[in-house]
């Protein structure tokens, strides 16, 4: 039998058509539609910070919806039930990362595991990331999280601002249009900085790891994250990772640890001003466990509770991660009726779930003792601002630790207040005005810090220069 090429375009021109349509007629969530952009479709997410947009879309068409992003299906999920279900329990397919040609492909090789898709590659850069950072190996973390906190520091934060830049949707044709990368790499225009960036990036990394192999060496190294690695590459363990995917692993936990924390604190800071009722219940704790004579210590932990229920409301009250890091969806799915396509993205709106009434009333108050009077499991183990599923948040307990030891000591050693302006007069923030982003922070404000007491400050002094000279040892 003859068959023509035309006749070959044509049947595949018209499956694929009844394909789409068949897909098109499934019922997605219900969502605000599509308006504006090209086409009517948006190209970007809702302006400014856009889970507020998603909170109000939710309000109006239930909890699970959704919208197209250029030809993208983009599924939000308003509440920790919905979360749970999707993200948790059908992990198995609801943990990947939307493609990204520019920030994942080109800018890293598709060397870092936050925006990596699901796969093997993923599993074991994750695996990689519990030898450092998962329950024991954070608590092997305290001593140096009491001390007091740069040429690596500085090149770091270049190589995640760069990355950062990356991580706008609809910002790069090359993500919207990947047939970009047929064109010859010479002609690839949007991959001429990135490629120089990677390249730096590399020696970066391979830099710090090949620094400490050397230090194993010489017998001078202290155990880390990075030995442990190179230990278990030595053992086999790795399941054949490059140098430059575990160069990119021990160095993960820098891009995504430290601009957290840092909004987390300025998130407390905020609370602070605002609720000095807190921050004196907290200090009133703070001085009958621990007294005046010493600083807090992870050794209090068990026997602060109120700091510790302090530490997760700051979190709770305002998430510094308000959709958390977008999943994928890898297979078709159903969920109560609504068709949820293979290859869509997956937001959890971590904001509005941390307001959901069911589970915080007066969910705006800012209230710590909600952590404490309570039997439900999700608030006795809250870590919703940590997101869901396989992809959470590998360093939460290193973060939780940070927050704790970094609040208690704060809250014990000063008193915070409104901060004033120029003429001495109260300048009280706005607790919503934030710094937009995948990770959001305050927008700078005016906040009083002062010793609580004199003695305070001789103690702290103490305690640096030890810890100074403690640190030095690392360098
Ligand atoms: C208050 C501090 C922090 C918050 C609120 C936070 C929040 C998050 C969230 C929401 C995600 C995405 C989870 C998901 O996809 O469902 C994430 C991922 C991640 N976080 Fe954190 N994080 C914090 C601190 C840290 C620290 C201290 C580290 C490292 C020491 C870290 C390392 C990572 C890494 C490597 C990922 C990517 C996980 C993956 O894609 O498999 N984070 N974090």
């Amino acid at each position: 039998m003859h068959v023509e090429t035309t006749d070959v375009v044509a049947v595949a021109v018209a499956l694929s058509t009844i394909y789409l349509l068949k897909r098109l007629r499934q019922r997605l969530p219900p969502g605000p539609g599509s308006s504006g952009g090209l086409f009517g479709i948006p190209k970007q997410l809702p302006a400014g910070e856009p889970w507020k947009a998603f909170l109000a879309w939710s309000k109006k068409f239930g909890p699970v919806i959704s919208f197209y992003l250029g030809w993208t299906p983009v599924v939000v999920i308003n509440t920790a039930r919905d979360a749970s279900e999707l993200l948790d329990r059908r992990g198995e397919i609801y943990s990947s990362r939307p493609r990204s040609v520019i920030g994942q492909q080109i800018l890293t090789g598709n060397m870092r595991g936050l925006t990596m898709e699901y796969g093997d590659r993923w599993k074991r850069w994750r695996k990689l990331q519990h030898t450092g950072m998962g329950g024991k190996s954070a608590q092997a973390y305290r001593h140096f999280q009491s001390l007091e906190d740069e040429d690596v520091v500085i090149e770091n934060s270049n190589a995640m601002k760069a990355f950062n830049t990356t991580q706008i949707p609809g910002k790069y044709l090359a993500d919207s249009w990947p047939i970009l990368l047929w064109l010859p790499k010479s002609l690839q225009w949007f991959r001429w900085d990135l490629d120089k960036r990677r390249e730096l990036d590399i020696k970066l990394y391979v830099g710090c790891l090949r620094n400490v192999e050397r230090k194993m060496v010489e017998g001078t190294a202290k155990e880390c994250m990075s030995t442990r690695i190179l230990n278990l590459a030595a053992a086999g363990g790795t399941e054949g990772a490059s140098e430059v995917e575990m160069a990119y692993a021990v160095c993960s936990p820098f891009s995504a640890g430290i601009g957290t924390v840092a909004a987390s604190l300025e998130v407390f800071l905020l609370a602070m001003v605002h609720n000095p009722a807190c921050a004196s219940k907290a200090q009133a704790e703070l001085d009958s466990v621990v007294g005046r004579a010493r600083m807090p210590d992870f050794s209090d932990e068990p026997i602060l509770p109120y700091v510790h229920a302090l530490v997760k409301e700051v979190m709770r009250w305002r998430p510094i991660a308000p959709t958390g890091i977008p999943h994928a969806v890898t297979q078709d799915d159903y969920y109560n009726g609504l068709f949820i396509p293979k290859d869509a993205t997956v937001f959890a709106n971590i904001c509005a779930i941390c307001q959901d009434p069911d589970l915080f009333p007066d969910a705006e108050a800012f209230r710590p003792d909600r952590f404490l009077d309570t039997q439900d499991s999700r608030l006795i183990d809250f870590n919703i601002p940590f997101g869901f599923g396989r992809r959470i948040c590998p360093g939460q307990d290193v973060a939780v630790q940070s927050l704790f030891i970094i609040i208690a000591r704060m809250l014990w050693a000063f008193d915070i207040s409104v901060g004033t302006d120029e003429g001495g007069s109260p300048v009280l923030p706005d607790t919503s005005a934030f710094v937009p982003g995948l990770v959001r922070k305050p927008l700078p404000f005016r906040v009083n810090v002062a010793p609580r007491t004199e003695d305070v400050a001789k103690l702290i002094a103490i305690a640096a220069s030890d810890a100074e000279i403690e640190l030095e040892a690392w360098n």
